[in-house]
């Protein structure tokens, strides 16, 4: 099959061309970026050469985008609506990797973005695959997941359906490598100001936390209200979330192990490292696993698990090629079963 990629040239599309050149159902057709019209994208990066000698289009011209069977969005919210719609009209298949898709109430999404949404009623389907594979099948629209939400709401998932924790008390502390920000520029994340540096962002604001609340409410059938601190750490790639839950009255460690057994017993891409386990960052980079591993803390009658991903993978574009697999009927590991870089 023939997809595209929409925003070709920024962390998250590389990353989904790097993904996609070892799949064996997909070949890449039109590579968009709309500052580098016209230049190969293996001059842009050249790790990719020897893969890829496509020249990078406009994605204003939407015919390029006919033969496609899906195309994948990686432009900045707030700039996928606009190539969406046209491209969900003509009956191709669309995963967005930013947040214009991500919200089922779009009122949420223009309240903490501060855009005006201009593609409502569009039938996204939330795309964190283990919770959505069922709607993602027939899905036309794709939300893909944000990577600090990846790896909170896998981390919290079980706890909320099987109602072990309070979910209106919930405090997620994540560490981002600085790839999350994306390519451009910013004072936030040049070397002076990252290396040997560790620093929080965003407390108590950040946009990924009505994203996690969604997930967690639909699950647990009940509010959710969490307090999230994102934290940049001077890594290329990486996210580490650790979650802090209260467990209601009387729910025993074992009932935790269950809900974590029960709900990911069967999935390949998610690791339990069980009760006592410590997830780390170098045993996802590079990889579509996300690895969990749980404590309780009797003292203070806590639950604390701790996720380990890579952002643009798992995150991001890896997340994007198992939805993609999911909406054909493809192996959903297609393209996607390497083991992590290490050391
Ligand atoms: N980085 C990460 O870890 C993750 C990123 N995401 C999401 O994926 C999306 C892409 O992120 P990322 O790759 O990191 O971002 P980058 O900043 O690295 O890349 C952004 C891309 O969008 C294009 N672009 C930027 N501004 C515009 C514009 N005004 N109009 C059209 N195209 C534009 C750029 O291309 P050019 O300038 O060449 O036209 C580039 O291809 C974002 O929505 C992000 O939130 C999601 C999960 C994780
Ligand atoms: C380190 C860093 O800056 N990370 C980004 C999140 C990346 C991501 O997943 O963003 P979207 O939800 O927009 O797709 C941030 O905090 O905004």
């Amino acid at each position: 099959m023939k997809v595209s990629v929409i925003g070709a040239t920024g962390y998250a599309g590389a990353e989904l061309l790097r993904i996609l050149s070892n799949h064996p159902e997909v070949e890449v057709a039109a590579i968009t970026s709309e500052s580098h019209t016209g230049t190969s994208i293996a001059e842009i990066y050249p790790h990719l050469v020897g893969f890829y000698d496509k020249k990078l289009t406009s994605m204003n011209d939407l015919d390029q985008f006919a033969d496609s069977q899906a195309v994948f969005i990686g432009l900045p919210h707030g700039h996928a609506m606009a190539i969406g719609r046209p491209l969900a009209e003509q009956g191709i298949k669309v995963i967005d990797l930013g947040a214009d898709y991500r919200f089922h109430d779009e009122s949420i999404y223009e309240a903490w973005y501060k855009v005006e949404h201009t593609h409502r009623n569009s039938g996204a389907v939330y795309g964190l695959t283990e919770l959505y594979r069922q709607k993602i099948k027939t899905a036309s629209i794709v939300g893909n997941a944000g990577c600090y939400t990846t790896a909170s709401i896998l981390a919290l998932a079980p706890l909320a359906k099987s109602h072990l924790i309070d979910t209106k008390n919930i405090v997620v502390d994540a560490k981002s490598g600085v790839s999350g920000a994306g390519r451009g520029l910013s004072q936030n994340v040049h070397m002076a100001e990252m290396a040997e540096n560790l620093k929080a962002y965003s407390i108590a604001g950040h946009r990924h936390t009505p994203e996690i609340e969604q997930a967690l409410q639909e699950i647990s059938g009940q509010d959710s209200l969490i307090s999230f601190t994102p934290h940049l750490i001077p890594m290329s790639r990486g996210i580490l979330s650790t979650c802090y839950a209260t467990l209601q009255e009387g729910v025993k460690p074992e009932d935790v192990d269950q809900a974590f057994y029960e709900m990911y017993g069967q999935e390949f891409f998610i690791r339990l490292l069980g009760r006592g386990g410590y997830p780390a960052v170098k045993h996802t980079r590079g990889s579509n696993f996300c690895d969990l591993g749980w404590h309780i803390d009797s003292r203070t009658n806590r639950v604390i698990v701790v996720s380990a991903i890579d952002n643009l993978v798992k995150g991001a574009a890896g997340q994007a090629v198992q939805n993609l697999n999911v909406m054909f009927g493809l192996d959903e590991g297609s393209g996607l079963k390497q083991v992590a870089l290490y050391p």
